[in-house]
């Protein structure tokens, strides 16, 4: 897999996230982890564009991205292929901190865990998006998604940075004309496609979790 630093900056089209995130689930029902990392960078790349208040939370999206690509790349990028055969090599060969960090402070477990819980904050802001009116607020949706999702797990300065760049984002019209893929009925008609996607990746994700009791990662 390419370095992420050296993947050209393409612009950003909704359509590219509902084919990375479709292509996420293979036949089986597992979990593609470079089209699953695929998708975030697409998203990264939207966030960019909407201007440098959101950079310290692209900064730590790209950290997390990278810290995945580097497993890929490194000598047992076999068994990170999936998240499934991730969680079994990593659990098998004692490589996740279960209880505080200590030696293995980026495993592929909780790096995933962190994207996987702001998966949760995408899945309900298109739905807020989708089912959004002309003069609903993207900022408002933004914030809710977020305290119904990622805020829980942020300390409070985090909360208060994220809940002021929201304030930031542009209005409805604005927001869905930067997502460069058409009029407003077409933006809905693409969220309605993409978000059964990115729902199954999501209760895919929560349930290996689950099992395996890594929801509270530290
Ligand atoms: C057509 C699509 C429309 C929506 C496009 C959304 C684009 C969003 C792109 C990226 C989202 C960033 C994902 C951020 C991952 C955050 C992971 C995390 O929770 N990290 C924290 C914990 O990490 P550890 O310390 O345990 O390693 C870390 O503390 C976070 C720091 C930065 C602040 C994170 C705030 C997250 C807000 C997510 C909403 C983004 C809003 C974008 C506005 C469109």
């Amino acid at each position: 897999m390419a370095d992420f630093d050296s993947v050209p900056v393409e612009k950003f089209s909704l359509k590219e996230v509902l084919i990375t995130f479709q292509s996420c689930l293979t036949d089986s029902q597992e979990i593609v982890t470079d089209s699953y990392v695929n998708g975030w960078r697409g998203l990264v790349r939207f966030m960019n564009s909407l201007g440098s208040i959101f950079s310290f939370i692209s900064k730590d999206a790209v950290n997390k991205i990278q810290i995945m690509v580097t497993h890929r790349n490194g000598e047992n990028g076999d068994k990170y292929e999936t998240l499934q055969s991730m969680v079994k090599y990593e659990l098998d060969n004692n490589l996740v901190d279960l209880q505080r960090r200590a030696e293995h402070p980026e495993s592929g477990c909780r790096t995933l865990l962190r994207l996987h819980r702001a998966l949760r904050w995408l899945e309900l802001f298109l739905e807020k998006l989708r089912t959004s009116t002309e003069d609903s607020k993207t900022s408002v949706m933004c914030t809710d998604a977020y305290n119904d999702s990622l805020a829980q797990h942020h300390a409070w300065i985090i909360r208060k940075a994220a809940t002021m760049a929201f304030c930031a984002l542009p209005g409805r019209a604005a927001f869905f004309q930067t997502m460069n893929v058409g009029s407003t009925e077409q933006v809905v008609a693409m969220l309605g496609e993409a978000m059964p996607f990115i729902s199954k990746v999501y209760e895919i994700t929560e349930e290996l979790y689950k099992q395996h009791n890594l929801l509270e990662l530290p």
